[in-house]
């Protein structure tokens, strides 16, 4: 079975004010179905940068990532973007909703612009997070674990075969972080990859997997 994510020698750097950031420096990793990897290491490691990388969001300098086998380095932003809406959830740090938008509208305007054929009716999904009552909420009047397993039903809006979150449980309480680890458990279960950077000893305790960055390599 070939890996769901196969990214292989990254690098990237940065030229800002004179100095060059070497923030990968040549990382390579794989993400299995169903398969959860936690990505650790202190600030300024490259873990927000070795993600990016990973969702097309931005093009390393070298290596090569594929994505449920397809090329989404090098491809030019229309080809990203499809791989993007149709194969990949990615939740960054803050909060993917639109503010004016109820919950419900958020998952289906994720849908519309993803515009994949077959996507979980909105519904399903709340209820698959738990929170079916919100559907009507505005993202304004919901508590932080709320808001994160809201985020995370826009992220999986389109039914990904990829997850990647850039610390999920950032700025959450012990309860709402556990609520999110379950989630994460329960979508691996149902064969979904996840990729996940994080600070946090408890997720990272639930991955399969746990990499350490360090100075934009992994440790050995
Ligand atoms: N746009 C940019 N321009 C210049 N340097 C950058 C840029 N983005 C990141 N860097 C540098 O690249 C290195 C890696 O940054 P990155 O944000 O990926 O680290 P991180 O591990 O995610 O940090 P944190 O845990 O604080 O979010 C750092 O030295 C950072 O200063």
């Amino acid at each position: 079975m070939s890996a769901v994510l196969d990214a292989t020698n990254l690098y990237r750097f940065y030229h800002a004010g004179g100095e060059e950031t070497l923030a990968l420096q040549g990382v390579s990793l794989n993400v299995d179905a169903g398969e959860m990897v936690a990505v650790v290491g202190p600030s300024g490691s490259g873990k927000s940068t070795l993600l990016a990388c990973l969702a097309g969001l931005d093009d390393p300098d070298g290596g090569m990532v594929r994505v449920v086998g397809q090329r989404i380095t090098r491809t030019g932003e229309p080809v990203r973007a499809v791989l993007r809406s149709r194969h990949i959830g990615v939740l960054l740090q803050g909060h993917n909703l639109i503010d004016h938008l109820t919950v419900r509208d958020n998952i289906v305007l994720a849908q519309t612009i993803r515009g994949r054929a077959k996507q979980p009716p909105a519904g399903e999904i709340l209820a698959q997070l738990g929170i079916a009552e919100l559907a009507s909420a505005m993202p304004g009047t919901l508590s932080g674990g709320e808001v994160a397993r809201a985020g995370l039903a826009v992220a999986l809006a389109n039914g990904p075969e990829l997850l990647l979150a850039d610390e999920p449980t950032g700025e959450l309480d012990e309860t709402s972080e556990r609520t999110v680890i379950d989630l994460l458990t329960d979508l691996t279960g149902a064969g979904t990859a996840v990729l996940v950077v994080t600070h946090s000893d408890a997720v990272a305790a639930a991955a399969g997997r746990v990499v350490v960055l360090r100075d934009g390599r992994i440790e050995p």
